[in-house]
């Protein structure tokens, strides 16, 4: 058993379909504290972040909308605080510098992110010399389909990604696809060569653009979790990756973990596969 003291641990976007699992991860682990529960849900403020989570016995952590104070009562811990945040594309952003100008630790979930805002985040996490860590997909499945992606890159010039998620996601394409994208094209190699002139009769029906000709395209359905094909294409074959998600749950080792390793980071890094 450790002798340090237990990490405090802000939660934002509690009452969220991310946070209310990560309340009851945090709960649950034994070396952290969840010190606050933050969302922004008028019709949420005041109730018991356990019981919102499925906890059996309350926590006795309020839901409020106030992170700043919180941010600030964090930060006065034995421990550096952490602040997860899975709230939406249009917050996170203020509340990863809200938090870094705390000295609380973000470990951010949420995704829709631009390149230009990661750059910015990265740079004042730099001058503060505090980790953040930036993870679109938490989950161990993503990571493996991702490195196979990019082994199969070497063989394979031709491939596109398609993403499913539930109907209530704010950004499309997802983060993870964006990132999968991402890593294909950092392998130095130009993708889907064109052999004819396209033309899109809808606009959109060809995808959307991933970088270096990968193109994503994004399905919205009741009834899907979140689900990822990489579909590389060969003269006489097609070689498929799918991961698919039946649980929030399987994101829950990989926040725990970054909880955890984000207190050794003295600046941004982004990805799961960093950490692991
Ligand atoms: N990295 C990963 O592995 C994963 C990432 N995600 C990402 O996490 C994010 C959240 O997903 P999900 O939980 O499904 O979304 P939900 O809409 O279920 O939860 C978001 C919660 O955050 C609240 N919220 C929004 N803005 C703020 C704010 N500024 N301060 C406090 N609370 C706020 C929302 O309240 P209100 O309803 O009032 O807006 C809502 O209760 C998304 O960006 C998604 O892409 C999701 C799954 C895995
Ligand atoms: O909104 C979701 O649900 C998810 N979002 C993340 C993303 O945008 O990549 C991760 C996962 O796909 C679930």
């Amino acid at each position: 058993m450790s002798n340090q003291s237990p990490i405090p641990v802000v939660v934002i976007g509690a009452g969220g379909k991310m946070g209310r699992e990560v309340v009851k991860a945090v709960a649950q682990a034994s070396d952290m504290n969840l010190v606050g529960a933050i969302d922004t849900s008028v019709e949420l403020q005041g109730k018991d972040a356990g019981e919102l989570a499925g906890l059996t016995e309350p926590l006795e952590i309020p839901i409020t909308n106030q992170l700043e104070p919180m941010l600030a009562f964090a930060a006065q811990e034995k421990q550096p605080g952490v602040m997860v945040d899975f709230t939406h594309p249009k917050s996170v952003y203020d509340n990863i510098r809200s938090a870094i100008a705390y000295g609380v630790r973000p470990v951010v979930g949420t995704t829709g992110l631009t390149q230009e805002q990661i750059s910015e985040l990265a740079e004042f996490a730099d001058k503060a010399s505090t980790g953040c860590l930036i993870i679109p997909n938490f989950s161990i499945g993503m990571v493996l389909l991702q490195q196979a992606a990019v082994t199969a890159s070497h063989y394979f010039d031709h491939v596109e990604i398609i993403e499913l998620h539930h109907n209530q996601k704010a950004d499309a394409p997802s983060g993870t696809a964006i990132q999968t994208a991402q890593l294909l094209a950092e392998m130095g190699k130009e993708f889907n060569t064109p052999l004819v002139e396209e033309t899109e009769k809808l606009p959109g029906a060809r995808g959307s653009q991933g970088g270096e000709g990968i193109r994503i395209h994004s399905v919205r359905l009741p009834g899907l979790i979140a689900h990822q094909e990489v579909i590389f294409g060969a003269a006489g074959q097609i070689y498929t990756l799918r991961h698919d998600t039946s649980d929030r749950a399987c994101y829950m080792p990989g926040v725990l973990l970054a909880i955890r390793k984000v207190l050794q980071l003295k600046s941004l890094v982004y990805g799961l596969e960093k950490i692991l």
